[in-house]
């Protein structure tokens, strides 16, 4: 292989030709053993091709989403890839250091603590004793499961499971990551901070990301692969590949078809409000006696979660209220509801800015604002102050966001972080009518017109 950092073979990361695997099933049990008795004179199993003829090329720092149904191949895949498997036929090239979250149960020994099993895997993964041992607190503290870290990785639940293997994968300097979504989603905490890194990784590194949802590969990835009984029914840009797919599956979705007859029961009715005099999701009141009701239940405020800042300004509660300044636990979307932020002066602040906003299990800024064009007072060290955001709140679809929240001093373009927020409040979407996109706004009015 030529030293030239810059070949065009030595900007691929990963390279697929002609990978196949068939795996052999047996009816009964003891058909494995006659196949062994007969040395292959008499077959006794069924071949199960799960991949077929494969060609696929990643280049580095590329993020890439496997996409497909159920069975289709995507675990065969990837464990290829990562050398867990070997393929019946074809090529696998990884040109770099990889790191996988894949299933459950692989990786670490389950005999070994959390501990030894982080030097395991690291030695595994290329590195040095010492290396190890200098980057164990980092890991720990990026797992946060406390004392379990000495204790036999098969005391752990699933999610203390996943927050071990991620804190390892996080910290090895891998060139290339590959992650199953299905593992990633943990506490909603966890998994902001998981986003954090992939986000950061994906500035330099390959990523390869499986998932059943299509807005997650459509926002986190460049490219896409539609893997479809064993072989690649499209490899294209991600925003393709998720459009084909969700045409490919739409059609199956019987359920939808249901939910769509009886939102358009309502639809049928005229609308009697105005639109002009009441800024109010038409659909509002029918919506919340259905189980599409946005229920969103609300965590408390975390004080502990992860922040960083001048330390100017210590923020001591964040909190939804009603517009009577009353605490609430949940919010119906499509209601109004206020952000209430409040924090104390460290320091002479002249000059306050309160911000916030809400993102998805993605990480994904879905919305935010900050007090920058009010206009704030000055506030002097030791006083307390609040920010109130009192807005509608939008449908959002089943799953969990958190809220993000800095005070800052300054102007909008030139200002001092004194304290930002990851993740301090997080939100449960618990049902909801929002099937699509980001979120949903309240409507104020749908109408279904014909003419006669
Ligand atoms: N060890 C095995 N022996 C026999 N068949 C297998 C084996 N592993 C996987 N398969 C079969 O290969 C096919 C592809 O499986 P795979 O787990 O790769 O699909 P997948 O796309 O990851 O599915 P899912 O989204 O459900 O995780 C499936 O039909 C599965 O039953």
């Amino acid at each position: 292989m030529s030293s030239d950092g810059n070949t065009p073979e030595n900007k691929i990361a990963i390279k697929l030709e002609g990978v196949s695997k068939h795996f052999q099933i047996y009816d009964k049990p003891h058909h494995r053993l006659m196949q062994g008795l007969f040395r292959g004179k008499k077959q006794f199993y069924k071949e199960f091709k799960a991949l077929e003829d494969i060609t696929l090329e990643i280049k580095k720092s590329e993020t890439v989403g496997i996409i497909g149904r159920n069975g289709a191949g995507k675990s065969t895949l990837l464990q290829i890839i990562c050398g867990t498997m070997t393929p019946t036929f074809g090529t696998v090239n990884i040109n770099g250091r990889i790191a996988a979250l894949l299933e459950l149960g692989s990786g670490f020994n389950p005999e070994f603590t959390g501990r030894e099993n982080v030097f395991m895997n690291g030695a595994i993964l290329g590195l040095s004793k010492t290396e190890i041992e200098d980057r164990f607190d980092q890991i720990a503290a990026f797992a946060e499961i406390g004392d379990f870290i000495d204790q036999p990785v098969k005391s752990y639940s699933s999610g203390m499971y996943v927050r071990l293997a991620f804190a390892v994968i996080a910290h090895v300097d891998a060139d290339i990551l590959i992650i199953d979504e299905a593992l990633s989603v943990g506490d909603a905490f966890f998994t902001q901070k998981c986003m954090r890194f992939l986000r950061t990784f994906m500035k330099h590194g390959t990523l390869l990301f499986v998932s059943h949802d299509n807005s997650a590969v459509t926002n986190l990835c460049e490219r896409a692969v539609w893997l479809e009984k064993g072989k690649v029914k499209i490899a294209a840009d991600a925003k393709t590949v998720c459009e084909k797919y969700f045409e490919g599956v739409y059609a199956g979705q019987q359920n939808i078809q249901t939910n769509q007859n009886q939102i358009s029961t309502f639809s049928d009715r005229k609308s009697k409000k105005d639109p002009s005099q009441e800024l109010v999701d038409g659909r509002l009141a029918f919506l919340n006696t259905t189980q599409y009701r946005n229920d969103i239940q609300l965590l408390e405020f975390d004080p502990n979660a992860d922040s960083f800042g001048a330390g100017g300004a210590e923020i001591i509660d964040i909190a939804l209220c009603n517009e009577q300044r009353e605490k609430l636990s949940w919010v119906v979307g499509g209601e109004i509801a206020s952000l209430l932020v409040t924090a104390v002066a460290k320091e002479d602040l002249d000059s306050p800015i309160v911000g916030f906003f809400i993102k998805d299990r993605l990480g994904q800024n879905l919305f935010g604002d900050n007090t920058c064009l009010i206009g704030t007072d000055p506030v002097s060290s030791g006083n307390q102050f609040s920010a109130v955001f009192t807005f509608r709140f939008p449908l959002l679809p089943v799953g969990e966001y958190s809220v993000t929240v800095s005070v800052a001093n300054g102007t909008q373009s030139d200002h001092i972080q004194h304290v930002w927020f990851h993740d301090a409040v997080i939100f449960k979407s618990e049902a909801s009518s929002i099937v699509h996109g980001l979120l949903g706004l309240p409507m104020i009015d749908i109408q279904f017109l014909t003419q006669e």
